[in-house]
């Protein structure tokens, strides 16, 4: 297994996140915007971010189109990401993030996105086979961009494993569905994508468990769900860990989870226990939801706010209640 390489992020459906913000919005009103900024968004390119922050070496790697792919191809090398990403005809999206700051609610209006044809998906995944051979980790997250095949990051999840890489997967509905059938390493769901995934309602610690456990028994070792201001729970084939995020005032959520994958990766390249990465990614996720727009939280910022995360472990059926 590889361990020095960079870490590859891919994004597919890369987006430019434009974030409003409103004293309040009103639905079918005329609403004014007090604030207004853009970032480079997508889940695997907010992955990089995070890893760049942690001063872990990454790689961006997917596909982009049109003016605005060039956008965010300047943006991560201002940032210092390196990447790579294969041009696709059309133009890439642009995701409307509508802040309320009466409700400090967040809502989402996420475009579809260029389409895709197999010849662009088999020069990508030539690349990914590459980039794979020297990578420490794989992080494959988002939405797949209309006209690729719902197994992509299957196909794409079994490529890692021939060069000896591990993978984690952030994706919803049938990209998620049909990534699992792979059993990457690892896998964060929120709560949403997780209950649809199993088609049922979850809606006790318990079932959550016994739902997040349907998928280690399939070979998945960390199942990561996040449940907003509720907090996450890590479950493996032996732990349990739930942790409760520190109070915040969220000024944008946009990034949260991604910031929890990233630091799922760099927690599993320091070596840490369960705990430990229940311990930084809930404090990850809670810093990011704290900054506005698609901005990230700092390896400093979250260092300083993990001791204010609640842990609560199970083992073997155990309880253990740690601050
Ligand atoms: N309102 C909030 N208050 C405190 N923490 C939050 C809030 N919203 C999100 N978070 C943090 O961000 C993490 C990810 O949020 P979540 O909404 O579950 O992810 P996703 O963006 O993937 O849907 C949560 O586990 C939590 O740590
Ligand atoms: O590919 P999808 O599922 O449409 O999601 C893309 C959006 O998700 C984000 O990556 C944010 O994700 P999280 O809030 O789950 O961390 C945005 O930057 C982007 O606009």
């Amino acid at each position: 297994m590889s361990a020095k390489g960079p870490v590859i992020t891919v994004t597919l459906n890369p987006a430019l996140d434009k974030t409003v913000t409103l004293d309040s919005f009103e639905y079918g009103g005329l609403n004014r915007i007090r604030e207004m900024r853009t970032d480079p968004g997508g889940k695997g390119i907010n992955v990089a971010k995070v890893l760049r922050q942690f001063a872990v070496s990454t790689r961006a790697l997917g596909l982009a189109a049109g003016y605005q792919g060039q956008v965010i191809r300047d943006r991560l090398q201002r940032l210092d990401i390196p990447s790579r990403f294969k041009q696709a005809e059309g133009e890439t999206r642009v995701n409307l993030k509508i802040v309320d700051e009466s409700t400090k609610r967040t809502t989402e209006l996420n475009e579809p996105g260029f389409q895709v044809d197999a010849g662009i998906l088999d020069d990508f995944l030539t690349a990914f086979r590459e980039e794979a051979a020297n990578a420490s980790f794989v992080v494959l997250a988002g939405s797949l961009p209309p006209g690729a095949p719902p197994q992509f990051y299957r196909t794409l999840i079994e490529a890692a494993r021939q060069s000896g890489v591990r993978t984690i997967l952030d994706a919803d509905g049938k990209a998620l569905a049909y990534g699992i059938e792979a059993a990457p390493y690892a896998i964060k769901p929120n709560i949403h994508e997780l209950e649809a995934l199993l088609g049922t309602g979850l809606n006790s610690r318990e079932s959550i468990v016994r739902g997040a456990r349907s998928l280690t028994d399939r070979g998945i070792e960390y199942v990561l769900v996040s449940m907003g201001a509720e907090g996450s729970l890590l479950v493996t084939k032996e732990d349990v860990v739930a942790a409760r995020p520190f109070p915040i005032t969220p000024v944008s959520t946009v990034g949260a989870g991604d910031s929890m994958v990233a630091a799922m990766v760099y927690g599993f390249l320091q070596g840490q226990a369960a705990e430990e990465i229940a311990r930084w990614t809930s404090a990850a996720g809670t810093v990011t939801a704290s900054k506005p727009g698609t901005e990230v939280c700092t390896l400093e910022e979250v260092r300083q706010s993990l001791h204010l995360v609640h842990l609560a472990r199970e083992q073997s059926g155990q309880a253990y209640q740690g601050g």
